[in-house]
């Protein structure tokens, strides 16, 4: 069996400190949702406009909306601090970024490495894009742009984190039961291999937490007694849906692509 005399690390990764990462990045991607819902949507800076943008700009844009430029330059900037050695980060406009400035750490790799380049970002843009922004953020533009796109960034990043993390969660769960994949696994039978990872109270435990969450940190604080504030600042029902129509099928989805690769 692979992994075997594993190290300090490995003894670290199983299914339940997997799962408490998972419950702690719901916080995160919560309040960077809450964040973006400040702004309305602020339609101009997604549209494409050479005009916007100055000619003298090093070339690295193709697209020429603010918001992509924001992405692809924050990315650029994170790429040499070390963003992108770290397993867990995936970067939107991975081609072309600079090499990190320090050496990346020195870990044995967890991933197995066929699996572990596994992207989907450009899934994640286009439904963030199409999809949530419409949902969380009014109509309207204060021409705020810079923070908006910051916020974006915030949101992309943890949910593509989070998302992504699906390879870890496929890592485990192979770990846990090599003899129940591989089976399907040198089939390549997607459906068996959704099957066996699925856990559906798990699911639907985590549909009805972050509904809660979104209530509890999306809500006005103040000094009365006896609010009742249902005021939220991103409607808690559109999260759950979030995760459940995106989040989670994304994440199992991330699962069998790794899993279909754990043998190469
Ligand atoms: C992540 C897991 O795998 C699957 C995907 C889940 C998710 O994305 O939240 C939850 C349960 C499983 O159906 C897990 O088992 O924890």
């Amino acid at each position: 069996m692979a992994h075997q005399g594993s190290s300090y690390l490995d003894s670290l990764l199983n299914l339940e400190s997997v799962r408490k990462s998972l419950v702690r990045q719901e916080d995160s991607i919560i309040f960077s949702l809450i964040e973006r819902a400040k702004y309305p949507i602020n339609s101009a800076l997604y549209e494409d406009d050479d005009d916007k943008i100055s000619k003298d700009d090093p070339p690295a844009h193709s697209s020429a909306s603010l918001f992509h430029f924001f992405i692809r330059e924050s990315e650029a900037l994170q790429a040499k601090a070390g963003r992108y050695t770290s397993p867990e980060e995936n970067a939107f406009f991975p081609d072309n970024l600079p090499s990190p400035l320090l050496p990346p750490p020195d870990h044995t790799p967890v991933l197995h490495s066929p699996g572990a380049s596994i992207n989907i970002n450009e899934k994640i843009l286009n439904l963030y894009l199409k999809t949530l922004l419409p949902l969380i953020a009014a109509d309207g533009d204060n021409g705020n742009y810079a923070a908006t796109a910051a916020s974006d960034l915030n949101c992309l990043q943890t949910l593509s984190r989070r998302i992504h993390f699906g390879k870890f969660v496929a890592e485990v769960k192979f770990r846990d039961a090599p003899e129940d994949y591989t089976p399907a696994i040198r089939a390549k039978d997607r459906e068996a291999l959704m099957k066996l990872l699925t856990f559906e109270s798990v699911e639907e435990m985590i549909k009805k937490r972050v509904e809660k969450k979104a209530m509890i940190f999306g809500q006005d604080v103040d000094l009365k007694e006896n609010d009742s504030n249902s005021n939220y600042k991103v409607d808690p029902s559109i999260v759950s849906k979030l995760y459940g129509e995106w989040v989670i099928p994304l994440t199992k989805s991330v699962q069998v692509e790794y899993l279909l690769r754990r043998l190469d």
